[in-house]
């Protein structure tokens, strides 16, 4: 993935509304399809972050750079490029699904390009967010989570090199937010599509994410994979395994070491082997608690 191409670059971002600093030295990168997730508290300034990137704010200060763009100059084609999923619905209650789609779709066509065909064919676009029994009805007659789909739909629709999704599975079924997460997994797969989005949902960025942001404070406060975040804050992996009729157990910041010496040394006579690591949910909450502290004592 560091051979990719960075697509995305934020330093010292600041975001000041009034007197009141939101974002205070906000920092990172991705490159050409990598999946990040953005956690952190309610207020914590995901949304802002992602409405700078949007080109829908203007920052206080800071370098952004989108697809080589700042997007606070970004031109129609570098929008056309960009696909956005806003938390808030905005209207289109007389359309039906298909034709909102193809509607929307066919401003996209004027900025295909010889690797990139746009839009996205809208039947196959309704069948991936899988609403094809509600293709032929009008938006208000969608359910809420219906709608997010179509939501998702709709930022996906322009076949964007760049997706933001701010909490794209508020309000899903189980069943809508799986077919949610192989619709994201399925453009990962495919390797050209970067995805940013913030979600609530730690099993949801656990799965989903190349990469986990927490942001607290105004500031970055962790970057990298759910297992190296685990690894900042937890430390050491809990192995455990029964040989010969008994028990062991073993703490190991080389979880993956141990296991391979266990099975050179045992073989098959190692039994019920488990590697348990910290959950993201145990180490987003000392990240955040330590964060929050941190700053108090500030
Ligand atoms: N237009 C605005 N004017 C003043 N303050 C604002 C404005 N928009 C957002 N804020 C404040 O900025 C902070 C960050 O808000 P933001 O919506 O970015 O947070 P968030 O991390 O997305 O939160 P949530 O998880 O609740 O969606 C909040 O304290 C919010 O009240």
């Amino acid at each position: 993935m560091t051979d990719r191409a960075v697509v995305l670059h934020v330093e010292g971002l600041r975001m000041r509304y009034g007197t009141t600093d939101v974002l205070r030295d906000v920092s990172f990168q991705a490159r050409q399809g990598e999946v990040l997730c953005l956690l952190g508290p309610n207020g914590a300034g995901k949304t802002t972050t992602i409405e700078i990137m949007e080109g829908f704010r203007l920052r206080s200060a800071g370098q952004v750079d989108v697809l080589g763009t700042d997007p606070a100059r970004g031109d129609e084609h570098w929008r056309a490029r960009v696909g956005i999923v806003l938390q808030s619905w905005r209207d289109h209650g007389k359309w039906r699904v298909r034709e909102l789609l193809e509607h929307l779709g066919s401003y996209y066509r004027a900025y295909s390009t010889e690797a990139t065909t746009r839009p996205w064919d809208a039947q196959r676009l309704i069948t991936a967010v899988g609403l094809t029994e509600q293709a032929d009805k009008k938006v208000r007659m969608l359910s809420g989570g219906q709608r997010r789909r179509l939501d998702v739909a709709i930022g996906l629709v322009g076949r964007p090199e760049l997706v933001f999704l701010d909490e794209p599975t508020a309000g899903l079924d189980p069943v809508a937010r799986h077919g949610f997460h192989e619709l994201i997994e399925g453009l990962a797969e495919e390797g050209e599509t970067t995805i940013l989005l913030t979600t609530h949902d730690l099993a949801e960025a656990e799965k989903l994410a190349d990469r986990i942001l927490v942001l607290e404070g105004g500031r970055i406060i962790a970057d990298g994979t759910a297992a190296e975040l685990a690894r900042q804050i937890a430390g050491e992996d809990e192995v455990s395994w029964t040989h010969c009729g008994r028990s062991f157990r073993q703490s190991t910041t080389e979880s993956t070491r141990l296991v391979f010496e266990l099975f050179k040394e045992y073989g098959e006579a190692i039994g019920d082997l488990e590697v348990r690591r910290a959950s993201l949910e145990d180490t987003y909450l000392s990240l955040v608690r330590q964060a929050e502290s941190e700053g108090a004592a500030r």
